[in-house]
């Protein structure tokens, strides 16, 4: 087998691969790039982008029917969901057309298969052998197996993405990001939506009381969050529908049938096939160990990012991002030395409506300040209430020292905008009497801040 070199192998196209595969190239060097699946990576195809086009419908839904009882005329708001698919590719199959080319325009060599390591250096994809000094793991993750009888019965997100009709009855597992933005999709289109989560609370990432005002409305518009119920069974009956079994703390086992059942309950990095160990690539069950520059902690020629590496960081676009602009700046330099900004990242679960944060928790920023705690449900203040969407609130976190913040935490309308206002001001160390006296364009969600402090 002939070995083609290059100056780096990029293994996968998603948000950090394609950044360091473009750079790189854009830089003179040569590039081959690997792909197993379609070019183009999760975010682009089956999730961020694909995902918001189904969470803006659900919210216009639930606003639309916000207005039925008041100045909407119609009878009754229902979803295309034919219709729905059809416009989501709009924005997916733009990717799938033209990814592949656009690295090829850059002169990048791209190659379709499974990648795996031959040894540290060399690269195998399908019939070719590639070996490069520099080599860039960019693979992202996969839904964890389900690991109960019938787990393989359960459809992931990308099965979600492209259902072509919606069923009566769903069953989400785990209460995690996509189980809750999934499970507001469905319930605004009309089905009746049950979420099994087996932790005391849906959503671990975002603000317990915050998270009840979401749930509680939610419950009002048919969306059913079951929480301490860990699914122990999935089988499917004579007549193609399903029964999922749970256990609850104050009973033995409960069962629900359902139409379809989909699987929410968390997803782990695609090392399998990357035969690691001949590549001396150290991993483990969160991901390639790396060090703070990006590099492999035991294979210098080795970089990865991303939801692939194991950086204890959240696994998102904006993090995938940042951690390839570091792999960038480290990959050739004689003393590699740049680290990635996090600052304060940013989280949004584009429920409906959706719900952000940034930040100290309280109970982390009460464990290590004086905190002024600034809370309230704002459902029936009139900027929610205009929106068609009552459910809205806020609870800032803010030192009673520095005046600094340390936690924003929002539910409502344009939450995941606003949030990014309170990331840049902790970034840059604003206060929050510095916030207080910036005039914001008015009426806007903005111009609510100055109220949240
Ligand atoms: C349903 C869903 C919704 C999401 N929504 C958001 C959101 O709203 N905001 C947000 O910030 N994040 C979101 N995320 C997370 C976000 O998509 C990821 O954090 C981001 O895509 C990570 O980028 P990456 O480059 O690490 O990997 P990916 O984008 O996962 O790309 C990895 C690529 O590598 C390929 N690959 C895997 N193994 C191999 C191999 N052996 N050889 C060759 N190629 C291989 C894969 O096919 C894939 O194309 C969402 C994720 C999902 C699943
Ligand atoms: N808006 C966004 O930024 C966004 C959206 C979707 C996905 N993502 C990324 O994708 C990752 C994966 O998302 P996810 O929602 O699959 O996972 P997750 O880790 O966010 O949530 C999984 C949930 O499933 C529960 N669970 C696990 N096994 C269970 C069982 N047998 N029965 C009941 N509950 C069970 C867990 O307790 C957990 O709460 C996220 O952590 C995030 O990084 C981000």
């Amino acid at each position: 087998m002939r070995t083609n070199r290059f100056d780096l192998i990029a293994i996968g196209t998603g948000p950090s691969a394609s950044t360091v595969a473009e750079k790189t190239a854009d830089d003179g060097k040569r590039v081959a790039v690997i792909e197993s699946r379609e070019f183009g990576g999760t975010c682009a195809l089956r999730g961020c982008n694909p995902k918001k086009v189904y969470t803006n419908a659900a919210n216009l839904i639930d606003r639309t029917r916000g207005g039925q009882d008041k100045f909407i005329k119609s009878d009754g708001v229902r979803v295309n969901w034919a219709k729905l698919l059809e416009f989501k590719r709009e924005f997916t199959e733009p990717v799938l057309e033209h990814s592949e080319a656009s690295f090829q325009k850059r002169g990048i060599t791209t190659f379709h298969g499974e990648a795996s390591f031959v040894d540290p250096t060399t690269i195998r994809v399908g019939e070719h052998q590639l070996s490069s000094d520099r080599i860039f793991v960019g693979v992202g993750g996969h839904p964890r197996p389900l690991d109960v009888p019938g787990g393989e019965l359960a459809i992931h997100s990308d099965e979600f993405l492209e259902l072509e009709s919606i069923p009566q009855r769903f069953v989400f597992i785990g209460g995690g990001y996509i189980s809750m933005e999934f499970a507001c999709v469905a319930a605004r289109c009309g089905s009746q939506v049950v979420v099994l989560e087996r932790g005391d609370r849906v959503l671990s990432p975002f603000d317990r009381d915050l998270v009840k005002q979401l749930v509680r409305y939610g419950k009002s518009r048919g969306l059913d969050v079951r929480t301490d119920a860990e699914v122990t069974e999935i089988s499917q009956g004579d007549d193609g529908s399903f029964v999922v079994q749970y256990r609850q703390p104050d009973r033995n086992h409960a069962t629900l049938q359902t139409d379809l059942v989909v699987h929410g309950a968390g997803r782990a990095p695609n090392l399998d096939g990357l035969n690691l160990k001949a590549g001396n690539v150290a991993f483990g069950d969160d991901g390639i160990k790396v060090d703070s520059l990006m590099r492999s902690v035991s294979n210098p020629s080795v970089f990865s990012a991303g939801d692939c590496a194991d950086t204890g960081k959240p696994r998102l676009t904006p993090v995938a991002n940042e951690e390839a602009r570091v792999v960038v700046k480290n990959l050739f330099a004689e003393h590699p030395q740049v680290r990635p900004d996090y600052g304060q990242v940013p989280k949004v679960a584009f429920t409906v409506p959706p719900i952000a944060s940034v930040g100290m928790s309280q109970h982390q920023a009460e464990a290590s300040h004086k905190v002024v705690v600034h809370h309230q449900d704002t459902s029936s203040s009139g900027s929610v209430r205009k929106t068609l969407q009552p459910c809205g609130g806020y609870k800032v976190l803010i030192d009673k020292d520095s005046d600094r913040i340390l936690g924003a935490h929002l539910i409502g309308p344009a939450a995941d905008e606003t949030i990014n206002l309170f990331a840049l001001a902790m970034k840059f160390g604003l206060t929050a009497t510095d916030i207080k006296s910036t005039l914001f364009a008015f009426p806007t969600h903005a111009s609510d801040v100055r109220q949240m402090l």
